[in-house]
């Protein structure tokens, strides 16, 4: 049986992080550059980056009007951007000391993996500037995929709430059971509607509704 998901602000509060986070990296997708950025309490980033520039603070939340713009620039900075899962900005221009090798790819997927392995809180989402591709790495692996094409913000807070909350309300928009998928999938989000869900032994492509 599904587990059912509580709602709570601060439930709320990550998953709307983590759509902005989205909305930014289609955009930086789309212009053909790449990045990555971390999403990290204050307390786990503590050792695991290095600045590469002066950091400038501002205690403004990336939801704040504006901030998506100014992160965006940021992003563009060699290195990461950390950001807390409150969406206040860490550091950016920095980089990643943690890093796993994910093989055929270079060092900034390694740097996405090694960081997410280090705690189950950690999200990492990478813009490969070779591919226009968006990857998310939670706990060492890719658990989402998409193009820069921007989905409808029904789907887009899906995708944040799976992300967020392992929640499976996308998976149910693209008629897929849950259940039937088991295990945690990668999920690869195409097109702005076409979702390919990918475990071990199995791969079904549907198309998403609302
Ligand atoms: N440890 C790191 N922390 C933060 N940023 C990094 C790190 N390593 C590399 N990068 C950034 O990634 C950029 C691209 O590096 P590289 O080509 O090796 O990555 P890649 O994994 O092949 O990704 P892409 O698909 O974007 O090319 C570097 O110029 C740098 O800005």
């Amino acid at each position: 049986m599904e587990k059912a998901i509580v709602v709570t602000d601060t439930n709320d509060v990550k998953s709307k992080v983590l759509t902005e986070v989205l909305k930014i990296a289609k955009r930086i997708a789309r212009s053909g550059k790449g990045g990555l950025f971390v999403i990290i309490s204050k307390d786990l980033s503590e050792g695991v980056y290095d600045p590469l520039f002066p950091q400038l603070c501002t205690d403004k939340p990336i939801t704040e009007p504006g901030m998506g713009t100014v992160i965006e620039k940021l992003a563009e900075l060699d290195g990461a951007v950390l950001i807390t899962p409150e969406g206040k900005l860490i550091a950016y221009g920095s980089r990643i000391v943690k890093s796993s090798t994910l093989p055929g790819h270079g060092t900034r997927h390694a740097a996405a993996k090694g960081i997410s392995q280090l705690s189950k809180d950690i999200t990492s989402v990478l813009i490969s500037e070779e591919t226009g591709w968006i990857k998310v790495f939670q706990e060492g692996r890719i658990i989402l995929e998409t193009d820069a094409v921007d989905v409808s913000p029904g789907i887009m807070r899906k995708v944040a709430m799976f992300l967020s909350h392992r929640d499976t309300a996308l998976l149910v928009s693209a008629g897929i059971a849950g259940a039937a998928v088991g295990g945690i999938p990668t999920l690869v989000l195409a097109g702005g509607m076409y979702l390919i869900v990918k475990t071990a032994f199995t791969s079904i492509t549907s198309t998403l509704k609302g």
